[in-house]
């Protein structure tokens, strides 16, 4: 049986997995917060979860390439010195980094790409995503990631394009930019909608998650893919052959 590692097991993330964990097959290795010995847990593990903070990224794949055990890395809010850390811990060790581990989104990502691709540059693309008054990051992960599918579906990236919030005297809108709209409360466990709005009509492309339960069960299926494989850098739509 694959035994899991999580880290960040206090939080909602953590809790979810942990309550996932045995009625898909798999064992808890043991589970640590901040300040708790992750190098210990990585070598109890056949696979570790990461849904911590930013912050505690580095640690965590220090921990995995020491004891050379897979990670996924679902934590969110990450800038692009953290990617680079990712990159350079895949060439030691198996990597799966997602802003989200649902198979819906993982699905709706390539339903924007291709829309993307398809439809011409006067149809403005517009992100918007809803979570739970406890978020601590906006865009949320999901809204970059499907941000870069509808990039990568142009031909361009969103380094070039993303336009995050707006407010006051901001000018007409700036051609083929992507934006992004966040909204913060209650208990929403994850809303996205991709707007492609075009001259006359608009196409809406939507996921509502009901509820932190399917994250959950989407990390396990990933840690228990991830277990075992050769060190890289993986994502969601190699879990889900998608
Ligand atoms: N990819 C996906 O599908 C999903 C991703 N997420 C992301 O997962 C992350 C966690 O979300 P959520 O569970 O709601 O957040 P919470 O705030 O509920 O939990 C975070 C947990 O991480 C722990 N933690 C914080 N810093 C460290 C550290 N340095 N080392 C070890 N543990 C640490 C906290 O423990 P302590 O209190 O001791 O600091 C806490 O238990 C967020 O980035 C969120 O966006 C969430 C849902 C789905
Ligand atoms: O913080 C959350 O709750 C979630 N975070 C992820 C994100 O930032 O996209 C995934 C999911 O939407 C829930």
């Amino acid at each position: 049986m694959t035994a899991i590692g999580i880290i960040g097991s206090a939080g909602r993330m953590g809790q979810a997995i942990a309550a996932i964990v045995p009625d898909l097959g798999a064992t808890i290795a043991g589970a640590v917060d901040s300040g708790g010995d992750r190098v210990q847990l990585a070598h109890d593990a056949d696979v570790l979860v990461d849904f911590t903070a930013p912050s505690a990224l580095e640690a965590n794949l220090a921990a995995a390439r020491l004891a050379r055990t897979p990670i996924v890395v679902g934590t969110t809010g990450l800038s692009a010195t953290h990617h680079v850390m990712i990159d350079a811990a895949a060439e030691e060790v198996a990597v799966l980094q997602t802003g989200t581990t649902s198979l819906g989104v993982t699905l709706l990502a390539r339903l924007v790409r291709e829309a993307a691709e398809r439809l011409g540059p006067e149809w403005d693309i517009e992100i918007v995503e809803m979570h739970h008054r406890h978020k601590v990051d906006a865009p949320s992960g999901t809204a970059f990631l499907l941000g870069e599918a509808a990039a990568a579906g142009r031909g361009t990236t969103l380094a070039d394009t993303a336009v995050i919030g707006r407010a006051g005297l901001t000018g007409a809108r700036a051609e083929e930019t992507i934006g992004f709209s966040s909204l913060r409360g209650g208990t929403v466990a994850g809303d996205h909608t991709v707007f492609f709005a075009g001259p006359g009509e608009r196409l809406e492309l939507a996921h509502r998650a009901e509820s932190r339960e399917i994250f959950a069960r989407g990390a396990v299926t990933a840690a228990l893919w991830l277990a075992g494989k050769p060190a890289g850098r993986y994502r969601m739509a190699d879990v889900l052959d998608l």
